[in-house]
């Protein structure tokens, strides 16, 4: 064990344990976390060899493998919660992604919240026994963010009771959907539906797309796979042309919107419905960037306090990186965001289940702000966290360049996030749509709950406008801080509304004032979310017992806070005063960062990185690492060179 990352341990000022149990909810939940790991981590079959060197091929066989013994392994253990499938899978996973994410993503929750119990008693055996592999084939080559334009077509033909799926353009093969290109057998397709000679737009069809015997593409389907990308090198993300393909009537989602044997339609409660596994994913996300940034922050952190570097005091050894306050001033308010976003991540699924639970009873009125909610929580924790892997990359200098450092899988991984299940920009114009009519609400009187009630006091504190009110803050005291991010937040809604406003008053129409005021509609959003992530950092708090813990996580969320003011620091005042604060808050982070990634408690297999190995032994790891690239398998590698020196 490398010397200093031990003297970090030594002294931190509260036990790791103790906020380890607390992020997982009990010490009990704990102990089944690891235990779940510990089953993956000694299994010989998920000893795998190192994906980057491995062909994209080989990496797409070894994920459909891996992805099968899952499979079987979960079953042999008995583990069906979802949550420990959930532990099972992460860790099985590590720098892969599984062959059938989609299919258990996207297309079972889609069969689970839209069929109707008929449709769920044929499909649900066959998609829960892996005979359906399915995928959610949505976005087109022309359209991924505006999906009421999307091209494919399904035609009811009351003579056969059958839909007839067609895509009738280039710009209407759909395009993307992981799993899709060599996988999956079904695909749930959104196409625009008619019946009867009418258009009633978007709607969810089960299309077997492979035959379910020998997987060949059946009649009217051409599938593949749309090459190499970014990353998710494991990922036969595809393209699907339906010419003429039929299906039976009762192959469309029925749970909602309906079509009658003779053809006529029956409309759904509420026509965003259709709308509901984006929902389910984006709430998912958030807990998403929690984990990515946790993750890059352990790295970062644990590296920064082996690493030697340059010369704080003249004939002084030289410093550990941590040290120096500029790189705390880099990665502390990461760390802080991360534990922010654990939580924000645990109130955002809390939420969604909360709120389903109630649509599943038919009340659908806390729908516009769950998908608010999910859509804004998305973009901001996913901004934040993509843009924070790259600072930890870059805050380990060289080092964090090499895939060994683990940097480089999680960003290329995580950095999707911020365009699918919904582009983040237009995420955040989603949001504040929700917002300018809850402003409009408030002004009008009526009394707004949830996490849009301190637009409220618009009315209240009339006549006085928001926009004109000083944001003087105690800036030690967290109640104070969430109260200056509340009044920006209201300060910025009322900005963006009142944009609007002023656009629609040149008699310009609708459309064109909301896009003339969009940086306006989205800074409001960026800062009801921001407001939304410091006051549940607060409320947290107050549920903590140990002191110790209290104190670290205070701490913590005090920076959270500051920073984030200094990075608006147009929003807010007192811009010197906090940054003398900040810097005290560094120090006090300094004794406890190691402790605090460890009580993100990532084990060495799952981390998959020589710099943030718990032992510290990074150097020693890099350069085995680095024997094995298949380049070094012959000490002449190529015989070009060879020549080349020869000759001479
Ligand atoms: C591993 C991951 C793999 C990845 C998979 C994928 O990427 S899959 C592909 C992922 N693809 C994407 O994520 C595509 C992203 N694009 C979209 O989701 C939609 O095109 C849109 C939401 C941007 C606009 O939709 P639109 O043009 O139909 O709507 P509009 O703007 O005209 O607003 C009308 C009203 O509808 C409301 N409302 C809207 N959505 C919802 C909802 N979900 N729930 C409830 N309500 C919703 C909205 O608030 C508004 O209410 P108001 O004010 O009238 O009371
Ligand atoms: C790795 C990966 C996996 C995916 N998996 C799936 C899948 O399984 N199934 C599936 O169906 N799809 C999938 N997608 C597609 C994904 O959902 C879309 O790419 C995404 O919804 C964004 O749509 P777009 O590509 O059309 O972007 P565009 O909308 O073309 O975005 C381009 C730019 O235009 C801007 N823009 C667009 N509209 C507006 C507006 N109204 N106002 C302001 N700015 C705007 C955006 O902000 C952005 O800057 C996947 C994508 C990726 C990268």
């Amino acid at each position: 064990m490398n010397p200093d990352i031990c003297r970090e341990r030594e002294n931190a000022t509260f036990n790791t344990e103790t906020l380890t149990n607390m992020l997982d909810g009990s010490a009990e939940k704990t102990r089944r976390r690891r235990e779940i790991e510990s089953l993956v981590i000694n299994d010989p079959d998920f000893q795998h060899d190192d994906p980057n060197f491995m062909s994209r091929s080989e990496r797409y066989d070894a994920a459909v493998k891996k992805s099968s013994q899952m499979i079987m392994k979960l079953r042999d253990y008995g583990i069906s919660d979802p949550e420990e499938i959930y532990f099972y899978k992460r860790t099985a996973r590590r720098t892969f992604h599984e062959a059938f994410g989609l299919h258990y993503t996207m297309f079972l929750p889609t069969l689970y919240s839209q069929c109707t119990p008929e449709q769920q008693k044929k499909w649900l055996p066959l998609a829960e026994n892996f005979k359906a592999l399915g995928t959610y084939a949505q976005t087109e080559l022309g359209h991924g963010t505006h999906i009421r334009k999307l091209e494919t077509t399904a035609t009811y033909d009351p003579s056969t009771q059958e839909f007839v799926l067609n895509c009738p353009t280039v710009s209407s093969i759909k395009w993307w959907p992981g799993g899709l290109g060599k996988t999956s057998n079904h695909a749930i397709v959104l196409a625009q539906l008619y019946t009867l000679g009418k258009c009633h737009g978007l709607h969810a069809f089960i299309v077997p797309i492979r035959c379910m015997k020998t997987h060949q593409p059946l009649p009217g389907v051409t599938v593949g796979d749309i090459g190499p990308k970014f990353g998710f090198e494991e990922v036969d993300n595809g393209y699907l042309k339906l010419e003429n393909v039929r299906i039976p009537r009762e192959n469309m989602l029925m749970k909602y919107a309906q079509v009658e044997p003779d053809g006529s339609y029956l409309k759904p409660p509420s026509d965003k419905l259709t709308y509901g596994t984006m929902v389910f994913i984006r709430a998912m996300i958030v807990g998403e960037s929690a984990r990515a940034l946790s993750k890059s922050c352990t790295i970062a952190i644990r590296y920064s306090a082996v690493r030697h570097q340059s010369e704080l005091r003249p004939g002084e050894p030289e410093p550990q990186i941590l040290d120096y306050q500029a790189q705390q001033y880099k990665l502390f308010p990461l760390l802080a965001a991360a534990y922010a976003f654990t939580f924000v991540g645990q109130y955002m699924s809390d939420t969604y289940h909360r709120i389903t639970g109630h649509i599943n009873q038919g009340d659908f009125s806390q729908l516009p702000e769950l998908h608010a909610l999910a859509a804004g929580l998305k973009a901001f924790t996913t901004w934040t966290a993509n843009a924070g892997i790259e600072v930890c990359r870059m805050a380990c200098g060289g080092h964090g360049y090499l895939c060994c450092s683990g940097l480089p899988d999680i960003y290329v991984t995580f950095t999707p996030t911020c365009t699918y299940e919904g582009e983040n920009t237009v995420m955040m114009l989603q949001t504040a749509r929700f917002l300018v009519k809850c402003y409009r609400q408030a002004r009008e009187g009526q009394q707004l709950s949830g996490t849009v009630s301190y637009l409220n006091e618009q009315q209240r504190l009339q006549p006085q406008p928001v926009s004109s009110r000083p944001t003087v803050v105690n800036i030690n005291d967290l109640a104070s801080l969430v109260e200056a991010y509340k009044l920006r937040a209201a300060k910025l809604v009322e900005v963006a509304a009142k944009s609007l406003q002023g656009e629609l008053q040149r008699s310009i129409s609708q459309e064109d004032a909301w896009n003339n005021s969009s940086i306006e509609l989205v800074r409001a959003s960026d800062a009801h979310c921001h407001y939304v992530v410091v006051e549940l950092f607060a409320a947290k708090l107050s549920e903590i017992s140990d002191t110790a813990v209290h104190s670290v996580l205070n701490t913590l969320a005090l920076l959270y806070a500051l920073h984030g003011i200094t990075l608006n620091s147009g929003d807010f005042l007192q811009l010197s005063q906090i940054t003398q604060r900040i810097k005290a808050l560094l120090v006090e982070i300094r004794p406890n960062a190691v402790a605090l990634v460890d009580s993100f408690d990532y084990n060495d297999e799952m981390l998959n990185s020589v710099l943030g190995r718990y032992d510290g032994n990074v150097y020693e790891s890099m350069f085995e690492w680095a024997k094995r690239s298949p380049l070094n398998r012959t000490e002449v590698r190529s015989f070009i060179i060879f020549n080349i020196i020869q000759k001479k």
